[in-house]
Protein backbone atom coordinates (compact mmCIF):
# COMPACT_ATOMS: atom_id res chain seq x y z
CA UNK A 1 0.00 0.00 0.00
CA UNK A 2 1.81 3.46 -0.77
CA UNK A 3 1.88 6.45 1.89
CA UNK A 4 -0.87 8.85 2.94
CA UNK A 5 -0.82 12.25 1.36
CA UNK A 6 -3.66 13.53 3.30
CA UNK A 7 -4.54 12.47 6.73
CA UNK A 8 -7.31 13.76 9.19
CA UNK A 9 -6.62 12.37 12.21
CA UNK A 10 -9.71 12.87 15.10
CA UNK A 11 -10.08 16.28 13.04
CA UNK A 12 -13.04 18.37 14.51
CA UNK A 13 -14.50 21.90 13.26
CA UNK A 14 -17.22 23.81 15.05
CA UNK A 15 -18.95 26.99 14.13
CA UNK A 16 -19.69 28.40 17.44
CA UNK A 17 -21.64 25.38 19.38
CA UNK A 18 -22.50 23.77 15.43
CA UNK A 19 -19.85 20.77 15.39
CA UNK A 20 -19.62 20.24 11.17
CA UNK A 21 -17.14 17.37 11.28
CA UNK A 22 -17.08 15.07 14.42
CA UNK A 23 -13.54 13.36 15.19
CA UNK A 24 -13.06 12.66 11.29
CA UNK A 25 -9.85 9.96 10.80
CA UNK A 26 -9.62 10.15 6.77
CA UNK A 27 -6.69 9.31 4.81
CA UNK A 28 -6.24 9.70 1.06
CA UNK A 29 -2.88 8.01 -0.83
CA UNK A 30 -0.55 9.39 -3.07
CA UNK A 31 -2.36 9.02 -6.53
CA UNK A 32 -5.82 7.71 -5.15
CA UNK A 33 -8.98 9.18 -6.65
CA UNK A 34 -11.27 9.84 -4.23
CA UNK A 35 -14.87 11.30 -4.07
CA UNK A 36 -17.10 12.31 -0.92
CA UNK A 37 -20.54 12.07 -1.70
CA UNK A 38 -23.31 13.33 1.17
CA UNK A 39 -26.54 14.92 1.85
CA UNK A 40 -26.51 19.07 1.97
CA UNK A 41 -24.57 20.27 5.21
CA UNK A 42 -23.25 16.86 6.06
CA UNK A 43 -19.30 19.18 6.31
CA UNK A 44 -18.39 17.99 2.51
CA UNK A 45 -17.27 21.16 1.63
CA UNK A 46 -15.45 21.91 4.66
CA UNK A 47 -12.90 19.04 4.60
CA UNK A 48 -11.77 20.79 1.69
CA UNK A 49 -11.99 24.18 2.59
CA UNK A 50 -9.74 22.87 5.69
CA UNK A 51 -7.40 21.31 3.65
CA UNK A 52 -7.10 24.50 1.24
CA UNK A 53 -6.54 26.95 4.43
CA UNK A 54 -9.51 28.88 3.85
CA UNK A 55 -11.41 27.54 7.49
CA UNK A 56 -9.44 26.62 10.37
CA UNK A 57 -9.66 23.36 12.71
CA UNK A 58 -10.84 23.38 16.03
CA UNK A 59 -9.34 20.17 17.19
CA UNK A 60 -7.38 17.40 15.62
CA UNK A 61 -4.16 17.29 13.10
CA UNK A 62 -4.59 17.35 9.15
CA UNK A 63 -1.13 15.86 7.77
CA UNK A 64 -0.02 16.89 4.54
CA UNK A 65 2.70 14.21 3.98
CA UNK A 66 4.30 13.99 6.83
CA UNK A 67 3.48 17.86 7.87
CA UNK A 68 1.05 19.08 9.73
CA UNK A 69 -0.92 21.53 8.01
CA UNK A 70 -2.42 23.27 10.85
CA UNK A 71 0.12 23.10 12.92
CA UNK A 72 4.30 23.37 13.19
CA UNK A 73 6.63 21.01 15.21
CA UNK A 74 9.01 22.89 17.58
CA UNK A 75 10.77 21.16 19.81
CA UNK A 76 8.91 17.83 19.72
CA UNK A 77 5.81 19.30 20.29
CA UNK A 78 2.73 20.86 18.14
CA UNK A 79 1.82 24.59 17.60
CA UNK A 80 -0.35 26.80 15.70
CA UNK A 81 0.67 27.40 12.49
CA UNK A 82 2.57 30.38 11.26
CA UNK A 83 1.20 32.15 8.10
CA UNK A 84 4.23 31.50 6.31
CA UNK A 85 4.02 27.51 6.93
CA UNK A 86 -0.08 27.84 6.05
CA UNK A 87 1.33 29.63 2.64
CA UNK A 88 3.83 27.14 2.12
CA UNK A 89 1.58 24.06 2.70
CA UNK A 90 -1.11 25.60 0.50
CA UNK A 91 1.42 25.83 -2.54
CA UNK A 92 0.54 21.57 -2.46
CA UNK A 93 -2.63 22.16 -3.45
CA UNK A 94 -4.89 23.00 -6.12
CA UNK A 95 -9.26 23.92 -5.63
CA UNK A 96 -11.50 24.39 -8.26
CA UNK A 97 -15.00 25.67 -6.92
CA UNK A 98 -18.46 25.68 -7.76
CA UNK A 99 -18.49 28.78 -8.59
CA UNK A 100 -15.39 29.42 -10.67
CA UNK A 101 -14.11 32.41 -9.02
CA UNK A 102 -12.15 33.91 -12.10
CA UNK A 103 -10.42 37.35 -11.55
CA UNK A 104 -12.97 39.13 -13.88
CA UNK A 105 -11.13 41.85 -15.10
CA UNK A 106 -7.99 39.55 -16.33
CA UNK A 107 -8.11 38.05 -19.74
CA UNK A 108 -8.52 34.40 -19.53
CA UNK A 109 -4.50 33.77 -19.99
CA UNK A 110 -3.50 36.58 -17.23
CA UNK A 111 -5.93 34.08 -14.91
CA UNK A 112 -3.63 31.35 -15.68
CA UNK A 113 -0.27 32.86 -15.34
CA UNK A 114 -0.86 35.50 -12.58
CA UNK A 115 -0.01 33.01 -9.54
CA UNK A 116 2.82 31.66 -10.98
CA UNK A 117 4.64 34.72 -11.82
CA UNK A 118 3.69 36.40 -8.44
CA UNK A 119 3.63 33.62 -6.12
CA UNK A 120 5.25 30.68 -7.79
CA UNK A 121 8.34 33.23 -9.56
CA UNK A 122 8.02 31.89 -12.72
CA UNK A 123 9.31 34.37 -15.55
CA UNK A 124 6.06 35.37 -17.48
CA UNK A 125 7.21 33.79 -20.64
CA UNK A 126 7.84 30.49 -18.31
CA UNK A 127 4.30 30.92 -17.41
CA UNK A 128 2.37 32.29 -20.90
CA UNK A 129 4.10 28.80 -22.00
CA UNK A 130 2.79 27.05 -19.26
CA UNK A 131 -0.72 28.72 -19.60
CA UNK A 132 -0.93 27.40 -23.34
CA UNK A 133 -0.32 24.13 -22.78
CA UNK A 134 -2.85 23.97 -19.85
CA UNK A 135 -5.54 26.09 -22.42
CA UNK A 136 -5.05 22.71 -25.21
CA UNK A 137 -5.46 20.78 -22.27
CA UNK A 138 -9.00 21.88 -21.39
CA UNK A 139 -9.85 22.96 -24.95
CA UNK A 140 -9.76 26.93 -24.46
CA UNK A 141 -6.61 27.78 -26.54
CA UNK A 142 -8.71 30.04 -28.97
CA UNK A 143 -9.90 31.46 -25.94
CA UNK A 144 -6.72 33.26 -23.98
CA UNK A 145 -7.75 36.73 -24.89
CA UNK A 146 -11.13 36.30 -23.78
CA UNK A 147 -12.19 37.84 -20.27
CA UNK A 148 -14.55 35.95 -18.28
CA UNK A 149 -18.01 37.09 -18.96
CA UNK A 150 -17.40 36.07 -22.47
CA UNK A 151 -17.37 32.84 -21.84
CA UNK A 152 -19.97 30.38 -21.20
CA UNK A 153 -20.24 28.77 -17.50
CA UNK A 154 -18.64 25.67 -18.68
CA UNK A 155 -16.16 27.30 -20.06
CA UNK A 156 -15.25 29.37 -17.18
CA UNK A 157 -15.13 26.59 -14.98
CA UNK A 158 -12.38 25.12 -17.72
CA UNK A 159 -10.24 27.79 -17.01
CA UNK A 160 -10.92 27.76 -13.30
CA UNK A 161 -8.88 23.80 -13.65
CA UNK A 162 -6.34 25.06 -15.80
CA UNK A 163 -5.57 28.13 -13.44
CA UNK A 164 -5.42 25.71 -10.32
CA UNK A 165 -3.27 23.31 -12.19
CA UNK A 166 -0.67 25.89 -13.25
CA UNK A 167 0.53 25.89 -9.93
CA UNK A 168 1.80 22.62 -10.53
CA UNK A 169 -0.21 20.83 -7.13
CA UNK A 170 0.33 17.35 -6.42
CA UNK A 171 -3.04 17.33 -4.97
CA UNK A 172 -6.33 18.74 -6.64
CA UNK A 173 -9.05 19.58 -4.98
CA UNK A 174 -12.83 19.95 -6.65
CA UNK A 175 -15.87 21.10 -4.58
CA UNK A 176 -18.94 20.63 -6.62
CA UNK A 177 -17.40 21.75 -9.87
CA UNK A 178 -20.26 21.44 -11.89
CA UNK A 179 -23.46 22.26 -10.01
CA UNK A 180 -23.23 26.13 -11.04
CA UNK A 181 -24.02 24.71 -14.78
CA UNK A 182 -26.42 24.32 -16.78
CA UNK A 183 -27.07 21.10 -17.60
CA UNK A 184 -26.11 21.07 -21.52
CA UNK A 185 -22.32 22.26 -19.88
CA UNK A 186 -22.03 20.01 -16.89
CA UNK A 187 -20.17 17.08 -19.58
CA UNK A 188 -17.22 19.18 -21.31
CA UNK A 189 -16.15 19.85 -17.25
CA UNK A 190 -16.71 16.61 -16.01
CA UNK A 191 -14.62 15.27 -19.16
CA UNK A 192 -11.99 17.70 -18.91
CA UNK A 193 -11.91 16.41 -14.91
CA UNK A 194 -11.83 12.63 -15.99
CA UNK A 195 -9.19 13.08 -18.22
CA UNK A 196 -6.92 14.85 -15.99
CA UNK A 197 -7.87 11.75 -13.63
CA UNK A 198 -7.00 9.07 -16.00
CA UNK A 199 -3.92 10.64 -17.39
CA UNK A 200 -1.80 12.14 -14.30
CA UNK A 201 -1.20 10.34 -11.13
CA UNK A 202 -2.24 13.49 -9.08
CA UNK A 203 -4.07 12.95 -6.15
CA UNK A 204 -8.00 14.17 -6.85
CA UNK A 205 -10.46 14.64 -3.92
CA UNK A 206 -13.72 15.59 -5.20
CA UNK A 207 -16.88 16.41 -3.71
CA UNK A 208 -19.67 15.87 -6.23
CA UNK A 209 -23.23 15.60 -6.93
CA UNK A 210 -22.87 13.88 -10.24
CA UNK A 211 -23.07 10.37 -9.15
CA UNK A 212 -22.67 8.46 -12.04
CA UNK A 213 -19.37 10.30 -12.58
CA UNK A 214 -18.17 9.40 -9.61
CA UNK A 215 -18.09 6.15 -9.93
CA UNK A 216 -16.45 6.15 -13.29
CA UNK A 217 -13.70 8.57 -11.88
CA UNK A 218 -13.02 7.48 -8.38
CA UNK A 219 -10.89 4.79 -6.51
CA UNK A 220 -12.94 4.99 -3.31
CA UNK A 221 -16.20 6.75 -2.67
CA UNK A 222 -16.90 8.08 0.85
CA UNK A 223 -20.31 8.50 1.86
CA UNK A 224 -20.13 11.73 4.85
CA UNK A 225 -23.32 12.05 7.05
CA UNK A 226 -23.09 14.52 9.87
CA UNK A 227 -19.22 15.33 9.64
CA UNK A 228 -18.20 12.13 9.47
CA UNK A 229 -17.67 8.92 7.07
CA UNK A 230 -20.38 6.87 7.37
CA UNK A 231 -19.64 4.23 4.73
CA UNK A 232 -16.52 4.06 2.18
CA UNK A 233 -15.99 1.84 -0.63
CA UNK A 234 -14.79 1.34 -4.15
CA UNK A 235 -17.53 2.91 -6.02
CA UNK A 236 -18.85 -0.80 -8.04
CA UNK A 237 -19.27 -2.10 -4.15
CA UNK A 238 -20.78 1.58 -2.57
CA UNK A 239 -23.28 2.08 -5.32
CA UNK A 240 -24.50 -1.72 -6.06
CA UNK A 241 -24.19 -3.25 -2.51
CA UNK A 242 -24.44 -0.22 0.40
CA UNK A 243 -23.87 -1.68 3.71
CA UNK A 244 -25.60 1.02 6.02
CA UNK A 245 -29.37 1.90 6.07
CA UNK A 246 -28.28 5.88 5.90
CA UNK A 247 -25.87 5.33 2.49
CA UNK A 248 -29.13 3.31 0.85
CA UNK A 249 -32.05 6.15 1.55
CA UNK A 250 -29.26 8.92 0.37
CA UNK A 251 -28.78 6.78 -2.65
CA UNK A 252 -32.40 6.43 -3.47
CA UNK A 253 -33.50 10.33 -2.98
CA UNK A 254 -30.51 11.28 -5.33
CA UNK A 255 -30.96 8.48 -8.03
CA UNK A 256 -35.07 9.40 -7.73
CA UNK A 257 -34.41 13.57 -8.41
CA UNK A 258 -32.34 12.42 -11.88
N1 LIG B 1 -18.53 29.96 7.91
C1 LIG B 1 -19.53 29.24 8.47
N2 LIG B 1 -20.15 29.69 9.58
C2 LIG B 1 -21.13 28.97 10.17
N3 LIG B 1 -21.58 27.79 9.71
C3 LIG B 1 -21.00 27.29 8.60
C4 LIG B 1 -19.95 28.00 7.92
N4 LIG B 1 -19.57 27.25 6.85
C5 LIG B 1 -20.35 26.15 6.87
N5 LIG B 1 -21.20 26.17 7.90
C6 LIG B 1 -22.18 25.12 8.25
O1 LIG B 1 -21.49 23.90 8.32
C7 LIG B 1 -22.30 22.82 7.85
C8 LIG B 1 -21.52 22.05 6.80
O2 LIG B 1 -21.31 22.86 5.65
P1 LIG B 1 -20.64 22.29 4.32
O3 LIG B 1 -20.68 23.41 3.33
O4 LIG B 1 -19.33 21.69 4.64
O5 LIG B 1 -21.66 21.15 3.93
P2 LIG B 1 -21.77 20.33 2.58
O6 LIG B 1 -21.88 18.91 2.99
O7 LIG B 1 -20.67 20.71 1.66
O8 LIG B 1 -23.18 20.83 2.03
P3 LIG B 1 -23.68 21.15 0.53
O9 LIG B 1 -23.81 19.84 -0.16
O10 LIG B 1 -25.01 21.80 0.78
O11 LIG B 1 -22.67 22.07 -0.08
C9 LIG B 1 -23.59 23.45 7.34
O12 LIG B 1 -24.55 23.31 8.34
C10 LIG B 1 -23.23 24.91 7.16
O13 LIG B 1 -24.34 25.73 7.35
Amino acid sequence: MSESIIKFDKVVKRFGSLTVIDELDFEVKRGEKVTIIGPSGSGKSTVLRILMTLESISDGVVWIGDEPLWHEQKNGSMVPASEAHLRKMRGQLGMVFQQFNLFPHMTVLRNITEAPVRVGKLSKAEAKDRAEELLQMVGLSDQANKYPHQLSGGQQQRVGIARALAMRPKIMLFDEPTSALDPELVGEVLNVIGQLAEEHDLTMLLVTHEMRFAREVSDRVCFFDRGKIKEEAAPDELFTNPKEERTREFLKAVLEEK
